[in-house]
């Protein structure tokens, strides 16, 4: 008989969201978690970030007024109060991944760190604990890169970013993706001035590069000073008590404050992954697409530490849900289970907010979809956009030449409010027609989706031949 019937490492958005249906179906669960209950996302992730991406947008909207003809001060930022409402908002969210609440779904919670001693056990917390199947959630920490000098300055991540007492000066970022972007423009927008290093040719190196120049020059509009396409040759202690940066241009960039921001790491170190035969890469650990472990029949991975074969990690919130919905199909009741990316959004939460749905441009391309209609509704040609005073903004579609949507990229206020509509379509594969028939509310932002979606059928519709059609049908009795 084995202590528990499912063992899970790791209580972040992955390992909750499987305790929460094994627990409620009766079985017994041991949900392990060495650190605070809810990981990355609540505690050092989203729920951070966007709470203090919404202060910093009050900032902002106090500069804008003058623009709608309302004349403010400029904003004074409360450091300290500004915190203490990053600290209220995970507050206030802790108490749904909180250790009563699993306690009382009918998991057992273990405060431990949790490694692995054979296939089929676990040691946590000074006792071995056998299990039927188990679900490794242990996420991915920071990526510190080889700079060198870098054991020489102080240095900050996502886990230290949220816990400063006082504004950083000047903050000095490596890494111009999805972290490195929405804390740039939290920091400048609360005061700091703001450096982002970039080794790519571009930020956001994933991201359509028509819609990224918008985002580019926004920030750039807002302060932030964005050295692309640089590598960076040191990292130094400075005489001011600070630090600098020094590029392989020569140019030295001085701070007050190192953010690291370029990429994850899966956090594979202290599992002892081969005492029970699981397979891992530097990419996390190799799953087939139902998220099992390629090597060890009774395991499975979820959330920022899953590799599945074929797809690879995705860092969000909503794939450690994905994860988990898959998982209670394949673990828990043996039905066929797959995961599929098709219909994937991920949103960089910036002004204006870049949001993706399934593939870009080059993803279309490079997954060998050469002929494709490309569509376009640029945000100044939206009511609501240009009353709200905010026309920059565009969105693409990426369809086949039959109509299928295959990505949906978008740059604008709020874009990602769109993503559920673009990931209906694309998972759903319903045509554009559908999207071009909708009914939406006048005047939203929405509609631009579906002015893009209609100029997919605007050169049938005013084709000679419709036209001709149309004459001849209006002459009939
Ligand atoms: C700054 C930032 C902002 C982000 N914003 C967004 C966003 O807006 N939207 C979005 O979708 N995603 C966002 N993400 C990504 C998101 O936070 C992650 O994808 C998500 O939190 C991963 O969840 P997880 O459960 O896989 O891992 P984690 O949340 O890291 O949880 C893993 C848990 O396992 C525990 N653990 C590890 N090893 C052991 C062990 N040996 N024994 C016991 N416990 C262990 C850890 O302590 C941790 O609590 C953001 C990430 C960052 C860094
Ligand atoms: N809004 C969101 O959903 C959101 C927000 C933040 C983070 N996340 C997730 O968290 C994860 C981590 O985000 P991230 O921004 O750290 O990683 P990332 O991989 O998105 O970006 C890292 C960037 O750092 C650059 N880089 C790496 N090493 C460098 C070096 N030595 N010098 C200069 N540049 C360097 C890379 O070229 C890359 O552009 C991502 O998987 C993302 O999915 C999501």
């Amino acid at each position: 008989m084995a202590d528990y019937d499912v063992a899970i490492i790791g209580a972040g958005a992955a390992g909750l969201s499987v305790a929460a249906f094994a627990a409620q179906l009766g079985l017994k669960v041991a949900l392990i978690e060495r650190a605070r209950m809810g990981g990355d996302c609540l505690n050092h992730g989203c729920v951070p970030s966007k709470a203090l991406l919404a202060a910093a947008r009050r900032a902002q909207q106090a500069r804008d007024a003058a623009r709608f003809g309302i004349r403010l001060p400029p904003p004074e930022i409360d450091w300290a109060a500004v915190r203490a409402h990053v600290r209220g908002a995970i507050a206030r969210l802790a108490p749904n991944d909180s250790e009563a609440r699993f306690r009382a779904l009918g998991a057992e919670v273990i405060r431990a760190s949790a490694h692995f001693v054979a296939p089929d056990t676990i040691e946590a917390g000074g006792r071995r604990h056998t299990f039927r199947r188990a679900v490794v959630a242990a996420g991915s920490a920071p990526a510190v890169p080889g700079i060198p000098g870098l054991a020489e300055v102080p240095y900050l991540t996502n886990e230290t970013l949220f816990d400063l007492e006082d504004p950083p000066g000047h903050l000095i970022i490596v890494g111009g993706g999805a972290v490195g972007l929405e804390m740039a423009q939290a920091h400048v927008r609360l005061g700091c001035l703001v450096t982002v290093i970039e080794a790519a040719p571009g930020i956001a190196g994933r991201e359509d590069p028509e819609l990224v120049e918008g985002l580019r020059q926004a920030l750039k509009a807002e302060g932030v000073a964005l050295r692309e396409g640089a590598a960076l040759r040191r990292v130094e202690p400075d005489e001011a008590g600070g630090l600098a940066a020094v590029l392989e241009d020569g140019s030295r960039i001085a701070g007050t404050h190192l953010l690291l921001a370029a990429g994850r790491v899966p956090r594979l170190a202290g599992l002892d992954l081969p005492a029970a035969g699981i397979e891992a890469t530097r990419h996390g650990i190799v799953t087939d697409l139902s998220l099992r472990s390629v090597s060890n029949r009774r395991v499975w991975a979820a959330g920022d530490i899953a590799d599945p074969r074929g797809l690879g990690p995705r860092g969000f919130t909503h794939v450690c849900a994905q994860h988990a919905a898959i998982i209670a199909r394949a673990m828990l009741f043996r039905l066929p289970a797959k995961l599929d990316y098709a219909a994937l959004p991920r949103v960089t939460y910036t002004d204006p907010e870049l949001a993706q749905v399934g593939l870009t441009e080059a993803e279309a391309r490079e997954a060998g979809h050469t002929a494709l209609r490309i569509l376009r509704w640029p945000l100044s040609e939206n009511d609501r956009a240009v009353a709200e005073g905010r026309p920059e903004g565009l969105v693409k579609l990426v369809a086949t030449p039959k109509g299928r949507l295959l990505g949906a990229s978008v740059l604008g206020p709020r874009a990602g409010d769109m993503a559920g509509m673009f990931g209906l379509m694309i998972g759903r594969k319903l045509p554009l027609s559908a999207l071009a028939g909708l009914v939406l509310p006048y005047p939203t932002l929405a509609e631009a989706a579906k002015r893009a979606a209609g100029e997919f059928f605007v050169p049938r519709l005013l084709s000679p031949a419709a036209k001709r059609l149309a004459g001849l049908l209006m002459r009939l009795p």
